[in-house]
């Protein structure tokens, strides 16, 4: 059974997804913690849960955010949607024990707003990315990736919708797959080993 710390700062629609699967035991791991960097509504999901929730203080919170995940002793850290950049010293204590999801494809559209990115560009696909994370942004090795197609009428908000609801699906998958040790990884190419049919 994995131990895992989800840190978030939005909405919580991935938190809530992943704690779905994990109550329904199709994932081998629990959520020990969840860490926010401001009041956000995964905080109010993890509250009604019982599950323990970290509100980081100060604005460089790396040495707070150290101390935390020293005491919660975590397996895995799942991002979802935590919209601060963690530091070196954070990342170098959890060598690819820490996944992010992205809204594009990357290394399409990195950064902040890589909807609008996608848009403004242009793009017929886009999708979402779950990838490990290193000390630059979205830059860690990519596990794995799900595609939608961008329509003429689409605005920020409806593309959103579609690549949230691929994200929905693929992150819950990634960590069952983490928890099940099924992925591995070689410089940057993860390996995901197949279900046995
Ligand atoms: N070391 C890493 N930290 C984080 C990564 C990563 O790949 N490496 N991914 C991000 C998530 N993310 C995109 O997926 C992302 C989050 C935040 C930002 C950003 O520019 N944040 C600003 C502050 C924005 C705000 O406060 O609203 C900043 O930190 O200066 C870009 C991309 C999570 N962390
Ligand atoms: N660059 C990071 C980024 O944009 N992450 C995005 O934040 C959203 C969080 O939604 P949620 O709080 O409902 O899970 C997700 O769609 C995720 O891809």
């Amino acid at each position: 059974m994995k131990k895992l710390v989800v840190m978030a700062s939005g909405k919580g629609s991935n938190f809530a997804t992943i704690l779905d699967h994990v109550k329904k035991d199709e994932i081998n791991g629990r959520i020990s913690a969840l860490i926010v960097d401001k009041t956000c509504g995964a905080e109010e999901i993890a509250k009604k849960h019982n599950i323990p929730v970290f509100k980081l203080k100060t604005r460089d919170f790396t040495e707070e955010l150290i101390k935390i995940l020293a005491k919660v002793s975590p397996n895995y850290i799942l991002l979802a949607g935590f919209m601060r950049i963690l530091k070196k010293e954070v990342v170098d204590r959890y060598p690819n024990q820490i996944i992010n999801v992205h809204p594009s494809l990357l290394p399409a559209f990195p950064g902040l707003n890589a909807v609008q990115q996608a848009l403004n560009y242009g793009v017929k696909v886009t999708g979402c990315t779950m990838h490990f994370v290193d000390d630059k942004l979205d830059h860690g090795p990519i596990i794995a990736q799900e595609s939608v197609s961008v329509s003429e009428n689409d605005c920020a908000e409806s593309l959103l919708a579609k690549i949230q609801t691929k994200e929905h699906k693929l992150y819950p998958q990634v960590v069952k797959l983490l928890c099940d040790d099924k992925i591995t990884i070689k410089n940057r190419t993860v390996y995901v080993e197949e279900e046995k049919k």
